[in-house]
């Protein structure tokens, strides 16, 4: 899809783990130069240090007057503010505006009522990201096989809408197009509720844990994988669920929907309904594509026995990254005098995981799976 080389300068607005990741897929491509708009001198610092950008200004003007592609990777509830900003400004002829906020009916909608003369707005949505946030979290491979909707409006020009796609090829994501509504209902089911139930079963558990610790310290495997996404950024998540907060209320009746009958079904000692409802879920969950990223991503877990000596997790760390074994997280579970201790080590690829099995078998550690 992509021509050799697309001669233009992207401003990306937000630089932070979805806007950041967007600089590394365009930096030090032919012809293309990336600058980041900073809104306070503090960030300004923090977007130079991380180096994924040729160049940050702390001005709109200077980012925006001469930009071809303008990305707004800031949390949804600024979007607005800055798209009417963009809106005062002189911007080059055929500017592409384009955002990548997890919801698109709301901004749509917003730049539907500003006149935006020679220039465009298309709305986007990589939908690939982590619970992590912040510029340092950035990665080139975020969106590699993911899916990245573009919700353009009808009207709009195929010259324009192929730009966008083709200058998003070096994302390596699957661009697709969906309706602005249907896009916020969808995402709405498979992102922003499970997100919410995330939140509420993580703080459930956690106000037992203030009479009994021990809660926190069995809390592990299941439970730390379907609550991953709890730990997602606080002013982000307002923002998303703000947005989409009709669909959501509408998600949350038919969820208390789902509690509700199991709830019957445990008060009237059903099996067999406890079975078909597992039985059901089983079946559509194998459906599920597992080689293409998802919008929840799975992280790759192995445990390790490892003795209680010092400098063995610093050990263990250093050959992971002499084999250039990208690692994502490691955790202690255990650490008494009197049990050897069990780290687990949190890869993104699954190759990655795979590889450190290898390795870290051959060095002689129990590793399990
Ligand atoms: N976190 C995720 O996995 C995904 C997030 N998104 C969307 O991407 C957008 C950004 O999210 P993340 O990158 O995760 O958040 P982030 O917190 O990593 O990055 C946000 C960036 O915006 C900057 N920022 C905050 N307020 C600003 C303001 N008033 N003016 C200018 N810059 C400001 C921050 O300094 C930061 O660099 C959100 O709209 C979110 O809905 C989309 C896909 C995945
Ligand atoms: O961490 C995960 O698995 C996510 O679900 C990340 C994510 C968060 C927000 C989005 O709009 C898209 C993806």
């Amino acid at each position: 899809m992509r021509t050799e080389g697309i001669n233009c300068k992207i401003a990306i607005f937000g630089v932070g783990l979805i806007g950041g990741s967007l600089a590394l897929c365009f930096k030090g491509k032919p012809g293309i130069e990336v600058v980041g708009y900073a809104h306070e001198p503090k960030i300004h610092e923090r977007y130079l240090k991380s180096g994924v950008l040729d160049h940050v200004t702390l001005s709109i003007e200077e980012a925006a007057l001469d930009a071809d592609f303008i990305f707004l990777s800031v949390p949804v509830g600024m979007l607005n503010y800055y798209l009417q900003e963009l809106n005062k400004l002189p911007l080059k002829k055929g500017c592409i505006i384009t955002d990548v906020g997890s919801t698109k009916a709301s901004i749509t909608a917003a730049a539907k009522t500003l006149d935006f003369r020679d220039v465009f707005f298309i709305g986007g949505h990589p939908m690939a990201g982590s619970e992590r946030s912040g510029v340092e979290a950035a990665s080139p491979l975020l969106f590699e096989n993911a899916y990245y909707v573009l919700t353009p409006q009808p009207e709009m020009e195929e010259d324009v809408y192929n730009k966008l796609h083709n200058l998003l090829s070096y994302t390596r994501a699957q661009v697709i197009r969906v309706e602005p509504e249907h896009h916020d209902d969808i995402v709405g089911a498979i992102s922003h509720l499970p997100h919410i139930i995330a939140v509420a079963l993580v703080n459930q558990i956690s106000s037992y844990n203030q009479n009994e610790p021990l809660y926190q310290l069995l809390a592990a495997g299941g439970f730390r994988d379907i609550t991953r996404i709890a730990s997602s950024d606080p002013v982000v998540w307002r923002d998303i669920l703000l947005s989409n907060r009709e669909v959501l209320l509408r998600l949350l009746r038919d969820w208390n929907k789902q509690v509700g009958q199991f709830t019957q079904v445990l008060e009237e000692s059903n099996g067999e309904a406890i079975e078909a409802a597992f039985r059901e879920a089983g079946s559509f969950r194998d459906q599920l594509p597992e080689r293409r990223k998802g919008i929840i991503n799975a992280l790759f877990d192995i445990y390790i026995d490892v003795p209680d000596t010092p400098g063995i997790i610093g050990r263990i760390a250093t050959e992971l990254g002499t084999a250039r074994i990208n690692l994502s997280n490691m955790q202690i579970i255990e650490s008494r005098e009197d049990v050897p201790g069990i780290l687990r080590l949190s890869f993104r690829q699954e190759d990655d995981m795979e590889r450190a099995i290898e390795l870290l078998t051959h060095l002689g550690y129990t590793v399990r799976s």
